[in-house]
């Protein structure tokens, strides 16, 4: 999916709302349990009570490894269950050496080896240049770089200072370098407020993934005000207050009510800035 059909599907749908399938087995109702994969029969009815509402999916690989073989089985699955007019995030950190990072783009990327073909994967930028551009090697796909990310930890190293900036508007700066607007993205946690203004300056036009509204407390208001473009340029994620907002077998419907609030605000933005 290019940049001017993200911008088509915030404009048709209203919404900018990434829908994240952190999806636990231990967490997800009881009465799914009986079925032969629980953790897709989830993922499936909560991707049919949401899809008209937002524009991605985001899939944290980590809730999928961790189950081995049955783990891998439900990621490919529901990869595959995706509408194919939403923007699928393989939400996997990856980035190594070169030829290790050309293995992981192809287990996200290349359907024929792996059975999935991701629009995108996040990335770690710490190993540079080398780590990050196997992934760009692929053709119509993005690459989304870790910036300044959601949580506490993103002190220790992503705001220090070097030469007048700080981390991760190095980060910022240098990936400009590798990549365009066209095929990569930016994570900025939403708890970051104010911030966006910092991240803005660097990157006017970039999408930017931004995580840690629901759960973590972040501000759609914030985000909105200080890190919407004319384009909108913002894929927002939540995952835990939408998927887990009831834990009965109403839990579809449920995830279906808090998506819609949610959508329902980002209309509102959007109207802000002509979209409606
Ligand atoms: O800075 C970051 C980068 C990634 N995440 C991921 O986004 C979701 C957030 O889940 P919620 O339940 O909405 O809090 C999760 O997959 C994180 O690993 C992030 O939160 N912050």
């Amino acid at each position: 999916m290019n940049k001017a059909a993200i911008i088509k599907a915030i404009k048709e749908k209203k919404s900018f709302l990434s829908i994240g399938l952190d999806t636990d087995i231990t967490k997800i109702p009881k009465h799914l349990l009986s079925y032969d994969n629980p953790v897709l029969e989830f993922n499936k009815q909560i991707i049919d009570a949401t899809a008209d509402l937002c524009i991605s999916y985001k899939i944290n690989t980590a809730f999928y490894e961790c189950n081995g073989l049955k783990g891998w089985e439900s990621l490919i699955k529901t990869y595959q269950y995706l509408p194919k007019n939403t923007f699928s995030i393989a939400d996997a950190k990856r980035g190594d050496i070169g030829n290790t990072s050309s293995m992981y783009a192809k287990a996200f990327f290349d359907e024929s080896a792996s059975e999935m073909s991701f629009d995108s994967v996040t990335v770690a930028p710490y190993m540079g240049k080398d780590s990050v551009s196997p992934f760009l090697a692929f053709k119509d796909k993005w690459v989304i770089l870790l910036a300044l990310t959601s949580n506490e930890g993103s002190h220790d190293f992503q705001r220090l200072k070097d030469h007048d900036a700080m981390l991760f508007e190095h980060v910022i700066k240098k990936s400009q370098e590798w990549a365009t607007d066209e095929n990569m993205m930016y994570v900025v946690g939403a708890t970051r407020g104010e911030a966006f203004l910092e991240i803005r300056k660097h990157a006017p036009h970039h999408f930017l993934l931004v995580p840690g509204v629901g759960a973590q407390g972040g501000s759609l208001a914030d985000v909105c005000k200080y890190g919407m473009t004319t384009d909108c340029g913002l894929i927002v994620n939540s995952s835990r207050a939408i998927i887990y907002a009831s834990n009965g077998e109403d839990f579809a419907e449920a995830a279906r009510e808090q998506a819609l609030l949610v959508q329902q605000e980002m209309a509102a933005e959007l109207q802000k800035i002509g979209i409606s």
